[in-house]
């Protein structure tokens, strides 16, 4: 049986060793990496069960994770006494029902992002935590831990650039399944912005719009790439190019600009080669090794109940701006988003 937590924390692992057993449901791409960070990177935690719909897929990640069990239903996981938390890594559409088993279990659970791509299921897991009365639920928007958006953080809280007037994110991925929806690049990738934006200035966005040129023909009828507008209670304007084939590799970098300076962003491997004509830097071909350290400490600081991680508040608050980007995307109108009060339970 597991104590109270708060907030999002992880409790003290069974067996009075203090190590933590993560049950992990989706061992795909992100579920893998996790496992593998839980294992040798991260302390105070093991893989202790995972569960995949591909039973190949999760043997393989026990395997490499020191001999996990695996569990043929994922809601025997997360009711497993010797699971003290769960990892949420499948495909977003089945975030929900696996938060709000964790959660009537009363159990902790770091759930990849977004909580859930639609308002109403994030408004379901809100209304579940908050009967509950504590906090269970963390949202993996690891850039809050990215080194690189923590200084810019720790800058704009120093004064020393002034206030900030507009951030330029520029997200590019270098390939997405041909023909994908439009909203996806809003609802799973952009989302990231979403959240950063509200995390940096600590503002609520209260006013979208969303531009699209021409699709790249690589897209797939995809409307990509996508040029949001996010514009902040206080009035800072943060614009995202979201583009999810642009083919030569992955990249997230942005540029703050605020009254008496600007910060950039960028993170380039240390390494740059110069040869036959080229001065050239190797770029990622996905997140992985981009944000590998922000996944790091975010699960770190999880597996500590540090609880600087982002709440089921937060995950709600990016799919509601979300959904009203995709709206401005549809419609080709700009949107005011009207944010709903914040719950009592994530006010402290
Ligand atoms: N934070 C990040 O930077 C980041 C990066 C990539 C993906 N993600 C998120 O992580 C999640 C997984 O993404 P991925 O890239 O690993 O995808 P993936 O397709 O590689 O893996 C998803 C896995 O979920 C499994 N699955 C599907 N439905 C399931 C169900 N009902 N129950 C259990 N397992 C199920 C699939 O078999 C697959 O193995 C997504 O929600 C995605 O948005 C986050
Ligand atoms: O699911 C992934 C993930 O969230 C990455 O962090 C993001 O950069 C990609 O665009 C998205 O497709």
């Amino acid at each position: 049986m597991t104590t109270l937590i708060e907030p999002g924390h992880v409790p003290a692992g069974t067996g009075g060793t203090g190590v933590k057993r993560i049950g992990i449901i989706g061992t795909g791409i992100m579920g893998a990496d996790h496992a593998r960070l839980l294992t040798h990177a991260v302390s105070g935690a093991v893989v202790g069960g995972v569960f995949d719909l591909d039973d190949e897929r999760a043997r393989g990640v026990a395997g490499a994770s020191g001999g996990a069990e695996v569990f043929t239903d994922p809601y025997a996981l997360i009711a497993d006494d010797a699971i003290d938390a769960v990892l949420i890594a499948s495909s977003d559409a089945t975030h929900e029902e696996y938060v709000l088993a964790c959660v009537a279990a009363g159990k902790p659970v770091l759930c990849e992002k977004p909580l859930a791509p639609t308002v109403d299921g994030c408004a379901r897991i809100l209304d579940a935590e908050t009967a509950h009365g504590s906090r269970l639920i963390t949202v993996g928007f690891m850039r809050r831990f990215d080194p690189g958006y923590t200084d810019l953080k720790a800058l704009l809280a120093t004064g020393e650039i002034g206030a900030p007037l507009m951030l330029h994110n520029v997200h590019r991925n270098p390939a997405a399944v041909p023909g994908m929806p439009s909203a996806n690049l809003i609802t799973n990738s952009a989302v990231h912005e979403l959240d950063i934006t509200r995390w940096l200035f600590d503002d609520e966005i209260s006013e979208v719009a969303v531009h699209a040129p021409r699709s790249s023909g690589n897209a797939g009828g995809t409307r990509d790439p996508q040029l949001l507008v996010l514009t902040t209670a206080s009035g800072v304007l943060s614009d995202v190019e979201i583009f999810v084939n642009a083919r030569y590799g992955y990249e997230v970098r942005c540029e703050l600009v605020a009254e008496t300076g600007t910060a950039t962003l960028d993170a380039p491997p240390p390494t740059s080669v110069r040869r036959s004509g080229l001065h050239a830097r190797e770029l990622p071909a996905d997140w992985r090794p981009r944000f590998a350290e922000a996944y790091r400490l975010e699960l770190q600081d999880w597996i500590d109940g540090a609880g600087q991680g982002a709440t089921a508040w937060d995950g709600f608050a990016a799919t509601f701006v979300a959904q009203a980007c995709v709206k401005a995307l549809e419609s080709g109108e700009r949107y005011t988003v009207e944010m709903p009060s914040t719950p009592e339970l994530y006010r402290r």
